[in-house]
C-alpha cells in the first residue's frame, strides 16, 4: 500500500483551503505506486491528487512540478500543480514536501493495441516539442552516472552470467555516451518513465501522462526507447511487437521528425532503456527501503528485455 505517511483529513483540508480549492469533501489513500504517498482528494472545486514526496527533495522537486505546469499550460494533458495565492506550487504537509495536482480522468490501458501506441507516440512527440523552451535544468537522475554507481552495489546479488551481462552492457553504454553520434542526439525535458501505468486513457482517447518524478534533461530517443520497451513488447518474452512499435514511431515522427542519428542509435538506446530499469529494479529488490511491505517489480523482466534488444535489435523502418 503506497501510503507511507498517513495524512489526517484536517491537515489535507487546511492545505486545500490554503490553495483556494476547498472545502475538502473526501480524502482516500491510493494503494498503488511505490515511490510516493498519494491520496485522491475531492473538494467542492474539483478532483485532485495529493502527493507527499518520500524520496525526492525540495531541491529536486521544482524541476518536475514546474515542468508539469509548463506542459499543462501548453495544452499537453498532464496534471497541473495547484498554486497558492503567492504562486507557490511546492507545499509541505506532515513534514514532507507535497503537491496537489488535478486528477486525470480515465484508467490505465494495460493491454495496449496499435491505436493506443500511436496516441502515446504522438503525444510524446508533442510533449518533447512543448518542453523545448522549458528554462529549468536537471539531469536525468537515473542516467548513466547513477547506473555507474549502482551496478557495483547490485553486482554481489547476481549470478556470474548476469554480472557479465550487466557489466558489459554498462561498458557499452559508457562508450556510446562518448561518441559524436550520441552527442548529436536532440535533447530536452523527458519523462523517462512513461510506462503503461503512467498514462491514462478513456476508451481509445489518451487523457494524460502523469508521474513526472523521474523526468530530467536527456535525449528524446531515451524517452522513446523507454516507451517502446514497455508499450510495444510482449510482456512474457520481452520481444518487440513490431506492428505496435512501428505504429508508435511513425506517429511520433509525424509530429517531430526523427534525425538520422536518432534512427541509427535506436537499437543502442533500446538497450539503454532496458538496462536502466533492470538496474533500478535490482536495486529496489535487493536493497529495499522501509517500504518493505511492498512487492517490488520483477528485475528479471528487464534482464529478458535487455537480452532481446541485444540479440534481436529493432530498427525503425521509417521511409521519410
Ligand atoms: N493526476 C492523477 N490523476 C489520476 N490518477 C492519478 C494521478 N496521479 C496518480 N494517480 C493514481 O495513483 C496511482 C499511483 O500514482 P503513481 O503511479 O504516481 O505512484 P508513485 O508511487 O508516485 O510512483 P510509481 O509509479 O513510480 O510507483 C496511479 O496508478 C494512478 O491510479
Ligand atoms: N516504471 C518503473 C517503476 C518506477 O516508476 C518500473 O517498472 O520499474
Amino acid at each position: 500500500m503506497a501510503v507511507f505517511t498517513e495524512v489526517g483529513f484536517d491537515a489535507a483540508a487546511s492545505l486545500a483551503d490554503h490553495l483556494g480549492i476547498g472545502p475538502l469533501t473526501e480524502l482516500k489513500g491510493i494503494a498503488s505506486g511505490i515511490e510516493n504517498t498519494n491520496y485522491f482528494a475531492d473538494t467542492a472545486k474539483g478532483r485532485y491528487v495529493l502527493t507527499l514526496f518520500e524520496r525526492l527533495t525540495a531541491e529536486q522537486l521544482p524541476f518536475y512540478l514546474h515542468l508539469m505546469k509548463h506542459l499543462a499550460v501548453k495544452g499537453i494533458p498532464v496534471p497541473e500543480p495547484q498554486a497558492d495565492a503567492s504562486g507557490e506550487i511546492l507545499h509541505a504537509l506532515c513534514g514532507k514536501p507535497a503537491s496537489v495536482v488535478n486528477r486525470l480522468v480515465g484508467g490505465h490501458q494495460l493491454a495496449p493495441d496499435v491505436i493506443h501506441c500511436e496516441q502515446v507516440g504522438m503525444m510524446l512527440a508533442r510533449m518533447h516539442l512543448a518542453g523545448g523552451d522549458y528554462p529549468r535544468h536537471q539531469p536525468n537522475l537515473r542516467g548513466l552516472d547513477w547506473w555507474t554507481e549502482t551496478v557495483p552495489v547490485v553486482l554481489p546479488h547476481l549470478t556470474p552470467e548476469q554480472a557479465e551481462l550487466i557489466s558489459s552492457e554498462l561498458a557499452f553504454q559508457q562508450h556510446l555516451a562518448g561518441t559524436p553520434a550520441y552527442a548529436s542526439l536532440p535533447r530536452g525535458p523527458v519523462h523517462a518513465d512513461l510506462f503503461r501505468d503512467n498514462v491514462m486513457f478513456d476508451g481509445h482517447r489518451l487523457t494524460g501522462f502523469f508521474d513526472f518524478y523521474f523526468a530530467g534533461i536527456d535525449t528524446f530517443l531515451f524517452d522513446i526507447a523507454v516507451c517502446l520497451n514497455d508499450w510495444c513488447i510482449d510482456l512474457d518474452t520481452g520481444r518487440m511487437e513490431t506492428e505496435r512499435a512501428a505504429a508508435f514511431v511513425a506517429a511520433y515522427h509525424r509530429e517531430r521528425e526523427l534525425s538520422g542519428s536518432e534512427r541509427r542509435l535506436m537499437p543502442a538506446l533500446l538497450r539503454a532503456g532496458a538496462l536502466r530499469f533492470w538496474i533500478s529494479r535490482l536495486w529496489d529488490f535487493h536493497l529495499p527501503r522501509d517500504a518493505s511491505m511492498l512487492k517490488p517489480h520483477d528485475p528479471t523482466h528487464f534482464e529478458r528485455v535487455l537480452r532481446q534488444r541485444i540479440d534481436d535489435p529493432w530498427h525503425p523502418g521509417l521511409t521519410t
